[in-house]
Parts: C-alpha cells; sequence; structure tokens
C-alpha cells in the first residue's frame, strides 16, 4: 500500500498549488473540489478490490446521496481530503483520513498530513504511532492550564456563530490558555493524540473526520466523548477529545450544543 500512499499525497500536494474547481455543498462554507472525488474514488477502487465485501461510508460519496449508515459489517469510513477549505486556499494544512470498524467497533485508523509527510496511524489494543514514533496524550488535568482545539463547522447562520464565539468565550473564560482553529478537524485531534494540545470540542463535524482519529487517540491513552459527557456516538456530529477524563468532563461541562443533527439521519 506505500506507492498508493505516495501516490495519492502526491495528487494532493499537486492539485494543492493549482487552480481548482470549487463546489459548495451544504453551505457557502463546505466546499469540494474535483481532487476530493478523485482521491476518494481511487481509495474506494482500491480497497474494493482487496475486500469486495467490505462496506464504505466516505464524505463525496454520502453528499451525493449514499446512505450513511454503519453496520456490523466491516466498515472503511473515509474522509478523501479533510481541511478542504484550506487545500483551496493553498493552506498547506490537509490530510486524508481512513477509519476501519468492524461490529460498529473501530479497529484501526490512518491519517496521512500530506505536505509535512506524517503518517499517524493507531490500532485497537496496539499503540497510536506518528511515523513510527510512539504518541501520548497530555496528563493536564487543569482547564486553567489547557490549549484546547476547536474548528468552526459549515454552518454560519447568527445563531449557530453565537454560540460558536460564547462556547470559546466560555472556555476563556475558565482561563484556558488557549483556543485554536487549524481547519483540519482531523489533524486537530492528531496534535491532541501527540500532546501538543490538552482537548478539542467540535459541532459540525462528521463520522469520517472521527472514525481513525478516535482510534489513534484512544491509544495515546486519550479519551473520546460525547459532548454531553457521556459515550461518544460517531454519527452525532459532535465529539470532545482530551488527555484525560477530567479535562474532557470539564470541556463537555462548559460548553453549549450546538445542533448538527447526524448523519445517519440526513
Ligand atoms: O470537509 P472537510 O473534510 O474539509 O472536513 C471538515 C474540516 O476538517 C473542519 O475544519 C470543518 O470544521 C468541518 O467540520 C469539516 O467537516
Ligand atoms: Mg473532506
Ligand atoms: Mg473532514
Amino acid at each position: 500500500m506505500m506507492w498508493r500512499r505516495a501516490a495519492i499525497s502526491e495528487i494532493i500536494k499537486k492539485a494543492l498549488t493549482e487552480e481548482k474547481r470549487v463546489s459548495t455543498k451544504t453551505s457557502a462554507a463546505d466546499l469540494v473540489t474535483e481532487t476530493d472525488h478523485l482521491v476518494e474514488d481511487l481509495i474506494i477502487s482500491e480497497l474494493r478490490k482487496k475486500f469486495p465485501s467490505h462496506r464504505f461510508i466516505a464524505e463525496e460519496s454520502t453528499a451525493a446521496g449514499e446512505k450513511c449508515v454503519l453496520t456490523d459489517s466491516p466498515t472503511w469510513i473515509i474522509d478523501p481530503i479533510d481541511g478542504t477549505c484550506n487545500f483551496v486556499h493553498r493552506f498547506p494544512t490537509v490530510a486524508v483520513s481512513i477509519g476501519f470498524a468492524v461490529n460498529r467497533e473501530l479497529e484501526f485508523g490512518v491519517i496521512y498530513h500530506c505536505t509535512e509527510e506524517r503518517l499517524y496511524t493507531g490500532r485497537r489494543g496496539q499503540g497510536a504511532f506518528c511515523n513510527q514514533q510512539r504518541l501520548r496524550v497530555s496528563r493536564e488535568t487543569d482547564l486553567s492550564k489547557a490549549l484546547v482545539l476547536t474548528e468552526i463547522g459549515p454552518k454560519r447562520d447568527p445563531d449557530t456563530l453565537k454560540l460558536f464565539f460564547s462556547n470559546m468565550e466560555r472556555l476563556l473564560h475558565a482561563k484556558a490558555h488557549g483556543v485554536r482553529v487549524i481547519g483540519s478537524s482531523t489533524l486537530a485531534l492528531c496534535l491532541l493524540a501527540s500532546g501538543a494540545a490538552d482537548a478539542y470540542y467540535q459541532f459540525g463535524l462528521h463520522c469520517w473526520d472521527l472514525a481513525a482519529a478516535t482510534v489513534i487517540i484512544r491509544e495515546a491513552g486519550g479519551i473520546v466523548i460525547d459532548t454531553s459527557g457521556g459515550p461518544l456516538d460517531l454519527m452525532s456530529c459532535r465529539v470532545v477529545a482530551a488527555g484525560t477524563r477530567e479535562m474532557a468532563m470539564l470541556i463537555a461541562q462548559a460548553i453549549q450544543t450546538i445542533n448538527y443533527g447526524r448523519d445517519d439521519e440526513k
């Protein structure tokens, strides 16, 4: 599979600097390019050749109308380019994310940072790595010492924006050291897995943003839960992740819900 990773990342890196045909999906800030489609088709066709009985959930196929339902069957969960808005603007923080679930349990995840050539991997029970180096989350439990990551999500209506900024304000009032937005949910979650941040929360991400990263964070010793503080629901379009359960609960208690619906009800 090595040459395929190189080929896909070359396609993305080359396209990053070129003119793109950009379309919108659910909102004016929810972008897609021909490269998202090309990469998704390549990944699915390669995997389908090897695993003809497996199922696929993938971002652009879902946007085209395919049902997004996780069953007990072995399922690949694919985000062909995470950070498409970055990609459109030539901002070099983009990744390919592939998760794999069996019996609705996440088994492994692979996220490739295309421009920095960093391969993040996690396999249930076998640890998480970045280019062979073991990943470990931060052990911070105090919100007033935390660096927190989030992403904006695609909705831009006034009520959503108000809640988005009020959540940031609440964390800053709680004296978090900072709140950062890098434009790629999967790479932000990989930074959390690496111990480069203490917590992450988001409303409006999807199962393909979360699947691979969830295994990587858990295998790096971290916590991935629902924004209510309960167990993660991969289809719920919301998440809190942190190095420690204490930190995850503090974030969950501090923020207000922004409703994005569910992936399996669209
Ligand atoms: O559409 P792509 O694959 O680029 O993914 C997401 C981005 O990672 C987020 O920053 C962004 O906030 C959204 O959640 C979006 O789903
Ligand atoms: Mg994407
Ligand atoms: Mg994405």
